[in-house]
């Protein structure tokens, strides 16, 4: 039986940076930003019904999706968010769940980010979930950086998702990125160590 640790956080509060730190020490990874890549690739079901709902504009001219007009689009218009959400989270689960049952296969311990773990109802399909953790006015400037948004454009993006307080009171795992790189690396480590998965 493997164990299957859920990680998410806000966007820019440092998932990324902590699940790198799970890849080094070899355990295995699910991606949902790269399972919902590999979803609407041309050709898939899913992109056919993005194109139905959102029209033929939001393909390239190689019909590959335009991901940055989608994105324009879902995180200033909320309404068009949640149908994008509501089409592609049948896909989306089935592979994610598919791709998590591959990878217990292969190791005692597998890590899910996903980053709308909670919004999408998640929970059920983990052990435990961990919240990556900064303070709201830090990942506005984190994610400002980053991405060279504005702190509106910041703002806006970061409401299209429950606040990142909401996300840490219903954690069982808080690992807490205020602090340097060091800190974070650490807190993993003993994490692995306390839970025997090292
Ligand atoms: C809108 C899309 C095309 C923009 O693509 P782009 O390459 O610019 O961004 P990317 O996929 O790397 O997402 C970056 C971050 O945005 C946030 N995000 C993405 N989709 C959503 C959404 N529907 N609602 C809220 N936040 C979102 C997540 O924190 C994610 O980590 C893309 O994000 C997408 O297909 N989103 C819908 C699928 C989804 O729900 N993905 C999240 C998996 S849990
Ligand atoms: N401890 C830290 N100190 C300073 N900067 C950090 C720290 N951890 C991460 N960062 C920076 O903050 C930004 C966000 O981190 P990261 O990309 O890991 O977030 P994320 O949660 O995976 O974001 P997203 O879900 O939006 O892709 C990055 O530019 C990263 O370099």
């Amino acid at each position: 039986m493997s164990f299957i640790l859920g990680i998410t956080g806000g966007i820019a509060t440092g998932k990324s940076t902590v699940v790198d730190l799970f890849k080094k020490y070899n355990f295995p990874v699910i991606d949902a930003d790269i399972v919902a890549r590999e979803i609407v690739e041309p050709g898939k079901p899913a992109l056919k019904k993005i194109v139905s709902n959102f029209g033929e504009d939001i393909l390239l001219t190689d019909g590959s999706l335009n991901r940055r007009r989608l994105g324009q689009i879902i995180f200033a218009e909320p309404k068009k968010r949640q149908r994008l959400d509501q089409l592609l989270a049948p896909f989306l689960q089935d592979a994610i769940i598919s791709q998590i049952d591959t990878a217990t296969n292969d190791s005692s311990l597998v890590i899910a980010d996903i980053p709308l773990l909670f919004e999408a109802g998640y929970e059920k399909v983990v052990d435990q979930v961990a919240v990556v953790y900064i303070p709201e006015n830090l990942q506005v400037e984190r994610l400002m950086k980053r991405e060279n948004l504005t702190e509106k454009e910041a703002r806006q993006k970061i409401a299209s998702q429950f606040s990142i307080e909401k996300k840490k009171s219903r954690a069982d795992i808080i690992f807490d990125n205020q602090k340097e790189y060091s800190s974070i690396c650490q807190k993993v480590t003993s994490w692995l160590k306390a839970n025997k998965f090292l």
